[in-house]
């Protein structure tokens, strides 16, 4: 069990997501096991198992995902705009992080929350050997402060792989950059890019706290 040697580019079909993408859940962010940021440098906002009954994905597959997320407003996304030139997002190569920013550039609803391209994993973590199942999103932006008790809506709009144990603690964070890119190429294709104006991402009255 180690990684997958030459991985393709893209994930999911160029022309836009299939059946039964978009997945849409949401929930509130929560405390994890600690280790996204401390131990993988790749910190990931974890929300509820429970938000995947919400829309009746209780069976979706472990593994890996790539979509949407829109985030509450907070302190967070105050503070950094998804467009904001100042902060570089490091595990992406800058043509990606250019194009994407380029997508996020005409947003003029911050004050509602803001949408960022994400990568997520959904299952046990087997190199960590979790006895929970988890939902775990990591947002490609750069933040300077985190975000626990804002809300998030999820729209995944396609699989990546399954989840893999690991040789070692690096093997894991070479997938996950994979992983990032992937994510951050299939989304910049038009029909994945469009789906970022989604009402749904900015609606969260009613789903519970708000954070300030
Ligand atoms: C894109 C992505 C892919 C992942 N793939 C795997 C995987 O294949 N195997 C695994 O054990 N964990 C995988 N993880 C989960 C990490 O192990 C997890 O984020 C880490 O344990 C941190 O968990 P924490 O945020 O709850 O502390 C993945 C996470 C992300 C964001
Ligand atoms: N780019 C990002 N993607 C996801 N979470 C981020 C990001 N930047 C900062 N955070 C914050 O970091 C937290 C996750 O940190 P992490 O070290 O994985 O700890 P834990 O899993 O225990 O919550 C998130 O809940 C969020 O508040």
């Amino acid at each position: 069990m180690s990684t997958q040697g030459d991985r393709p580019k893209t994930a999911g079909p160029d022309d836009g997501p299939q059946p039964p993408f978009p997945l849409k859940l949401d929930g509130k962010v929560i405390k994890g096991f600690g280790r996204g940021s401390s131990e993988l440098g790749i910190p990931t906002a974890n929300i509820p198992i429970s938000g995947l009954s919400v829309g009746g994905h209780e069976d979706v597959d472990s593994g890996v995902y790539y979509g949407w997320a829109g985030l509450s407003p907070s302190k967070a996304t105050h503070q950094h705009p998804p467009h904001a030139q100042s902060d570089k997002y490091s595990h992406l190569s800058s043509g990606l992080q250019e194009t994407l920013s380029a997508i996020a550039k005409d947003d003029s609803e911050l004050e509602k929350g803001a949408v960022y391209p994400m990568c997520m994993s959904i299952g046990w973590n087997p190199f960590y050997k979790n006895t929970v199942r988890s939902v775990e999103v990591h947002i490609m932006h750069h933040f300077e402060t985190d975000f626990y008790g804002s809300h998030m809506n999820l729209s995944i709009l396609g699989f990546i792989r399954k989840e893999l144990d690991y040789v070692s603690k690096d093997k894991l964070i070479e997938d996950i950059k994979t992983d990032i890119e992937v994510s951050g190429r299939s989304l910049a294709r038009e029909p994945y890019a469009k789906l970022r104006k989604d009402p749904y991402l900015l609606e969260f009255e009613g789903k519970g706290e708000v954070a300030s």
